[in-house]
């Protein structure tokens, strides 16, 4: 990290204290441990196929996206008592757990998974960093019919297997109130209503909610209606490639509200970086690097993406860099482009980086004169890292390097978001402030 300049150095007003940029920090790396949302289906995706012993052997179809309140009985008679895992038994108690089930031997849903947004959604929105490009395993687990006094009070899913990670709930819009999931975890709590999600989403739609293992959750009480479900087990499966397209989410990540309110708050504070200044945020996604860093903006997804979408919602102008730590001497460089191969010796990485035309020099302390004035000081620029920065997206550039004996070195510029702030009253900034990117013809 860079280090701090001393207080009485004119550029001290534009370094954040960290205590109030913790707020901002806490919304990304806290984030709320689901993702929900609705999905907008063709209506046929909604047939269910059930048949059980009640049924004399016969089977039944109803269409979720439509069924009559008689129907929907029907399928409640149907199902037979929920359970839930107890000291690795299937318990029944209608205190702790009233709602019908289906296994899934007794029904049949055209719904693959796969084959919607979902997957994008939980490798974005759900999942960060290296298990963000794991192959994600979907298992059907079971029917649920949450009718009137129905609920299911709080607890952890018993993970199945070492490489699940997560359920994900699924509700039909059939007609309901209550049955709200609660979700509680590290002291905080979240409620997700999916019958209130339902009532404004598209129609034909279903809401979902997936969330991690370790999460503790409640279904609080339906009040009125049927509310049906299917859930899975979340598994990852294989290291597969990354999604090429990034996620549009169809509501916006947990975390987006939480993050904008504390910026919000932050940038209406006159005692914060009262002279301006400018945050970074190590990015949480992994990303190809191309000649330019242009492409990486639409592909930013999770916390990354929310990041971008509030600054730009805030009028403060975000632009990704790539920062570089040069290990032979207290600078740090960042760049709005990579740079092309270093080609020469590593010592001039200093020299290629911090002259290359859109370098920028973030960090000079410990550097003598001579070195300042070679690099142009004006360059200067403190950030503020509000996130640390993060391996996952870096670009690497080769040097020699002429010791005792001549070796090839490795120099990373890892990426990350940096956004300039203007003093209070004027906070807004354009991307024109920020360095401008080169156009390159083969971008
Ligand atoms: O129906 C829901 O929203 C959650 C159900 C649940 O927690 C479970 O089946 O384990
Ligand atoms: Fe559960």
């Amino acid at each position: 990290m860079p280090q701090s300049l001393s207080p009485t150095d004119p550029q001290a007003a534009s370094i954040a204290d960290p205590e109030t940029l913790k707020p901002l920090r806490d919304a990304i790396i806290y984030k709320p441990p689901y993702v929900s949302g609705t999905l907008p289906l063709p209506p046929d995706s909604h047939l269910l196929y059930y048949g059980s012993g009640v049924l004399d052997g016969h089977a039944r179809r109803i269409n979720l996206a439509n069924a009559s309140p008689q129907e929907l009985d029907d399928l409640a008679g149907a199902c037979q008592p929920a359970g839930f895992g107890l000291n690795h038994e299937n318990v029944y108690d209608e205190t702790y757990r009233k709602a019908g089930k289906m296994d899934t031997d007794t029904f049949s849903t055209p719904f693959v998974p796969e084959r919607t947004t979902l997957v994008d959604t939980l490798r974005s929105d759900l999942l960060e960093g290296l298990q963000s490009s794991n192959q994600i395993i979907f298992e059907l687990y079971k029917l649920n019919v949450y009718g009137k006094g129905s609920f299911f009070k709080a607890h952890q899913d018993t993970p199945r297997s070492t490489t699940m990670f997560g359920s994900l709930v699924l509700v039909f819009p059939t007609s309901h109130e209550g049955g709200a999931l609660v979700f509680r975890h590290r002291g905080e709590d979240w409620t997700v209503d999916s019958a209130k999600l339902l009532a404004t989403a598209p129609v034909h739609s279903v809401a979902f909610v997936a969330f991690f293992s370790d999460v503790q959750h409640e279904v609080s009480v339906v009040e009125s209606g049927h509310r049906v479900t299917l859930t899975y087990n979340l598994y990852f499966g294989d290291v597969d490639s990354p999604s090429s397209s990034p996620a549009v989410p169809l509501s916006a990540p947990p975390n987006e509200a939480i993050f904008k309110a504390a910026f919000e708050r932050l940038l209406a504070d006159p005692t914060f970086l009262p002279n301006g200044g400018t945050l970074g945020f190590g990015l949480r996604h992994v990303y190809p690097i191309k000649k330019t860093l242009r492409h990486i903006r639409s592909a930013f997804k999770g916390s990354d993406a929310v990041v971008w979408r509030v600054c730009q919602e805030l009028g403060v102008a975000p632009a990704p860099f790539l920062v570089y730590d040069d290990p032979d001497s207290d600078g740090i460089f960042m760049v709005n482009r990579p740079p092309d191969e270093l080609g020469g010796a590593i010592e001039t990485l200093t020299h290629h980086i911090g002259g290359y035309r859109t370098g920028k020099i973030i960090c000079l302390a410990g550097w003598n004169d001579y070195v300042k004035q070679e690099l142009d000081v004006e360059t200067y620029e403190h950030v503020n890292w509000v996130t640390d920065l993060t391996d996952l997206t870096q670009h690497e550039s080769t040097a020699a390097w002429y010791g005792n004996e001549t070796s090839v070195e490795h120099v990373y510029g890892k990426a990350c978001i940096i956004v300039r702030v203007g003093k209070p009253g004027e906070r807004q900034t354009t991307a024109e402030e920020t360095p401008g990117e080169p156009t390159n013809p083969w971008d």
